[in-house]
Order: C-alpha cells, then structure tokens, then sequence
C-alpha cells in the first residue's frame, strides 16, 4: 500500500526564525576549518604555548610578528575559534588558552611521541579535498561504466596512498602521509592504555597497512615478547626505519598477508569496499592459526550509530569524507558483522570504545 503522504504544516514564526539562523551556521561552518587552517598556518597554537599557554590577541600580532593593523581581524578569528571549542578564552576574548584540541596543533607537541595532528587539518583543508567536496552534485549525476571512482578520484585522477598521488602533487603526497603517521601515532598509546588483553598472550602479530611501523613499534614497546610485521607498499616500507625490533615487508595487501597469531588491520578497512575488504579479510584468515590457538584479526575503525551527539556527527563527517575520498566507507555493527561473515570468520565481539573508534576481535 502506498504510504500515505502528509503535508508538512508551515513552520510557525518560532520555527522559521530558528530555521533562518540553522540554516545560516549550516551554510557557513566550512569557515570553521578555514579558520583553523589558518591558525595552524600562522602557528597560532605554538605561539600560545610559546607564550605559557595563554595569550591576547595583541601578544599574538607581536609574537607571530603580524602588521598590527590586523589586531582586532586576529581577535574576531580567536573569537571564532573559541566558540568553535578549539580555544578557551578568558574576559570575551581579552585572552586566549590552550585545550586539549588546540595542544595538539602544537608543533612538537610530546605525547608517547611527537603527537602534533597539524598535518591532518592541511591536508582535509587542503584546495584538492575542498575542490573534490565541491564538484559532489555533478559526481552524483554522472553515470560511470564500471567501479566508481570516488569524486576525489574523478576529479584529480588520482588515489590516496597510491603512486598516482604523487605523480599529481609531491608535496601533497608527503602531507597525506604526515597526517597519516600522525594519525597512526594518536590511535595506538591510548588503545595500548584502554585495552589491556588485547595483546595479552600474543607471540606474533602482523600490523598490516602498518604505515612507518608507529604502532608496531609502541606494541612491541609495550609487549616485548610478541615477534611484529609489518607490511605496507614498498615506497612506504622502503623509509621505514631499520631498527630491528619489527619485520618490514613491502606488498599488496590483496596478495600478501605475513602469517602471524593476530592481525591487526588499523584504520584500514574503511578506506576499501564491502567486495575488497572480504578479500582482505580473507587473506587475514589464511594468515591466522584457529582461533584455539589463540588467531584472530583486530580491527580498528569506527561502527556507525554506536554514538551520540557530537561524536555522532564526527563519526557521519569521517563517513563524508571517506565518500569524497575514497572507494571505502564507514560501517555500522550489521555491516562489519556481514562483511566478516561474509569473509569465513565465526564469530566477532566489539571488545571496546576507544574515542571514536572501536576495537573489534574477529575469531576465526
Ligand atoms: C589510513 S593508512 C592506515 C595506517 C595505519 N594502519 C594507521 O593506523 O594509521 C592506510 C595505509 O595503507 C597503505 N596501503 C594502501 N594500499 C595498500 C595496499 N594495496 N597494500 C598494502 N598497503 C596499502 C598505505 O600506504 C597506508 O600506509
């Protein structure tokens, strides 16, 4: 039976005024990441802790050595800023403050390491993310024959993470992985603190798209008695470090997977499809002994709808940005259940929440 249409009533007075202003913060929030690119492009949470932590607008012109004709266009960006929650501020903007957001857009901030997450706001701010979020209207409406490219890829011609990249843009190849590294570097301190069995007990674990080794590393750090691969593609492995505490192998993840007790697939599977992560986790099943012998796959990665409020929105921005970027997505519990499923597994428990993430064991 066809469902039966209701007419929407017209917004009262009330509704329409709060309509009006919604719609104007919806329509101008890109301004936001704006802003805070070009705080990081000025250094302006460096400045503030170079100044103790806290800092005016005019300290800032003086410190940032910026014409002090742009003292009161600082104050209103600062302003901005802090109502966005990216500083506190103290007296309606006399002086600004460090939070945790902004302490970790200070260069060479220390935590576990260097913890500084500028690269990631250049990257997502960059003009190539903007251009491919901008052109998503004409994507929708083009028709392609076979797999489809996501915008990004339409529009520039070129992969993320893959040699393409590169060829478009050195530099901006560099910086995807700096906010990678970064990225990889934030994940893994606090799971190794939130989880303690996760590791427990393992000999031998292979980080797959494990970058650098970041995490292999801290893992091996916090468990000395686990024997660590990692596997990446060969530009990555070939910068590797050389320290002899993990196994680097260059790869493809679709034809190699290094055996090991456990496999670790962090903030990897939502970067490939439904089809292309059953072939990865294929490979990992191959790769694993039974899970009485102590197999399994770890994965990594944000479940959708597990979350409320602001974390909500974060996890559906994360999911826009994978569609603008990549071929991949973010996936709620049913989808991650089919696709392991799907892949041979028995069995899967989400173990924790670690932030925005979620630590998931996937039994063999
Ligand atoms: C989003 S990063 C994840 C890195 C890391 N696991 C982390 O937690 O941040 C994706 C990684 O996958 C690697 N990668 C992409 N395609 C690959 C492939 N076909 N085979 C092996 N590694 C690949 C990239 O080089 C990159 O290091």
């Amino acid at each position: 039976m066809a469902a039966q249409t209701e007419k929407m009533a017209v917004p009262t007075d009330a509704e329409l005024l709060k309509a009006q202003a919604d719609l104007w913060r919806h329509t101008l929030c890109y301004l936001t990441p704006m802003a805070l690119r070009c705080a990081v492009e000025l250094g302006i949470p460096t400045a503030i802790h170079g100044l103790g932590g806290t800092a005016s607008p005019t300290d800032l012109i003086a410190a940032l050595s910026l014409p002090p004709s742009k003292l009161s266009f600082l104050g209103r960006l600062l302003y901005q800023l802090a109502t966005a929650g990216v500083f506190d501020t103290t007296d309606a903007g006399t002086t600004y403050r460090l939070n945790p957001i902004s302490y970790l857009l200070v260069d060479g901030v220390h935590i576990d390491g260097d913890a500084c997450q500028t690269a990631i706001v250049r990257v997502a701010s960059s003009r190539y993310y903007v251009e491919a979020a901008f052109g998503l209207a004409d994507w929708f409406r083009k028709d392609f024959d076979g797999p489809v490219p996501s915008p990004f890829e339409d529009l520039h011609g070129a992969t993320i993470f893959d040699d393409s990249m590169a060829l478009l843009d050195p530099e901006m190849d560099k910086l995807v992985h700096e906010a990678k590294a970064s990225h990889n570097h934030m994940g893994i301190g606090l799971v190794l603190r939130q989880c303690h069995d996760l590791f427990q007990g393992l000999e031998s674990l292979t980080d797959l798209c494990g970058g650098d080794g970041t995490t292999a590393r801290a893992i091996v750090r916090a468990y000395p008695q686990i024997k660590c691969t990692v596997l990446d593609l060969p530009k990555v492995i070939d910068k590797a470090p050389t320290e002899g505490v993990v196994k680097y192998v260059a790869g493809d993840i679709f034809h190699v997977v290094p055996p090991a007790q456990a496999v670790l697939l962090k903030s990897v599977l939502h970067l490939w499809s439904d089809e292309d992560c059953i072939k990865i986790l294929a490979q990992c099943k191959k790769a694993i002994p039974p899970r009485g012998a102590g197999g399994k796959v770890i994965v990594i990665d944000i479940v959708l709808s597990s979350a409320s409020g602001l974390m909500l929105e974060t996890h559906h921005l994360v999911d826009m940005l994978k569609l603008v970027m990549t071929r991949g997505r973010q996936r709620d519990e049913k989808d991650w259940s089919d696709i392991f499923m799907k892949a041979g597994f028995s069995e899967y428990k989400i173990s924790k929440k670690v932030g925005a993430r979620a630590v998931i064991e996937v039994y063999p």
